[in-house]
């Protein structure tokens, strides 16, 4: 057994009480040891958790403080306005998600947010974004590129807001790459060149509070498993995260100011065979006032096989999953998600 399934084997066990905290150094860690003993601690929370917070993550925290200034504009904007950018005239995914328009846990009957999503696009235009009622983007059969923006006299700065702080976050997710690379007992550029372009589909999230007696089946978001490899999550000072543990307690992911919330999605859990946990979670936002959220999922290139890695793999723990590719794969659980609101 090498030392990756040595350490699956030891924790097969326990489960887990708190969600652990990782301390990125800056976010780059150029030292060999100081990457090494990170890549260790985030492997242990991986095998063990599947989600962490990291701190000194590196991201500009001006560019966090705008684009949440963005987002409560627009979500501040009437409904009608909103609308306009419906996910449902969207071919791949991008746009407004008005209340009760997702079920992430289909026991559900809606999900309380409000959303607004955008993928990959280059800050400075390429052509590949469109403005409402534009021609559809060529990669329109994918979830990439096709982002919908409100116009620059209805929200000045918006799009821009946006963009900085999406590339700054993909900085951060290649850079957790290659130290899950090293987790997983890989060279640390095992992932340069399968996330060259990634798709890393970015969200604002707006949850109104619940007050009162709370039906568990319409709360915030649904009890759920993220689809992708990772997601890099900010959240407001409003708690509401909630994530599952092998006893089936709910544990908190109180909102730690500075951090940003990883977790391990289903992509990454096929890929690692299960070593890597895809773990369970929800958000319920009991507080009375209005809560703000920014989760980046960040998954392969559409084209990249998900086969399992070797080193998850031996003779007592077969591969558990059939190979998908990538795109395919998010964008079938995309297509659920959103199925009920069609
Ligand atoms: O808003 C949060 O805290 C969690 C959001 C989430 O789990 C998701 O969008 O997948
Ligand atoms: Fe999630």
């Amino acid at each position: 057994m090498n030392d990756l399934l040595n350490h699956v084997a030891a924790a097969s066990n326990t489960t887990f009480d708190a969600i652990p905290i990782i301390d990125l150094q800056g976010g780059v860690i150029q030292d060999p040891e100081l990457r090494a003993s990170v890549a260790k601690e985030i492997r242990d929370a991986c095998i063990n958790v599947g989600f962490f917070y990291v701190s000194n993550h590196g991201v500009d925290p001006t560019l966090i403080a705008d684009v949440v200034r963005q987002a409560k504009r627009f979500f501040d904007l009437p409904s009608a306005e909103k609308m306009e950018f419906d996910i449902h005239k969207s071919d791949n995914f991008k746009g407004y998600t008005p209340l009760l328009g997702e079920n992430t846990d289909p026991e559900n009957r809606g999900d309380l947010h409000e959303a607004f999503d955008i993928g990959w696009e280059e800050l400075v235009r390429s052509g590949e974004s469109r403005t409402l009622n534009a021609e559809p983007s060529s990669t329109s059969s994918l979830v990439q590129g096709g982002n919908v923006w409100p116009n620059a006299e209805l929200l000045p700065g918006f799009r821009e807001a946006l963009l900085k702080y999406y590339h700054a976050v993909v900085a951060l997710g290649k850079t957790l790459f290659t130290i899950f690379a090293l987790a997983l007992g890989l060279t640390d550029n095992f992932f340069d060149d399968k996330v060259t372009k990634p798709a890393a589909c970015m969200r604002l999230l707006h949850y109104p509070p619940q007050t009162g007696v709370v039906d568990e089946r319409v709360i915030g978001i649904g009890a759920h498993t993220d689809y992708e490899c990772f997601t890099i999550l900010w959240q407001d000072d409003v708690p509401a995260l909630q994530v599952l543990n092998t006893e089936g307690r709910w544990i908190d992911a109180k909102p730690i100011p500075g951090t940003f919330v990883i977790n391990l999605g289903d992509q990454f859990a096929r890929w690692t065979n299960d070593i890597f946990k895809s773990t369970t979670h929800r958000a319920i936002n009991r507080t009375g006032v209005r809560r703000y959220s920014m989760p980046l999922f960040f998954g392969t290139d559409y084209d990249v096989k998900l086969e399992p890695i070797p080193s998850c793999v031996s003779a007592e723990r077969p591969p558990r999953y059939e190979i998908v590719m990538a795109g395919e794969y998010v964008k079938s659980r995309l297509e659920a998600t959103y199925a009920h609101s069609k």
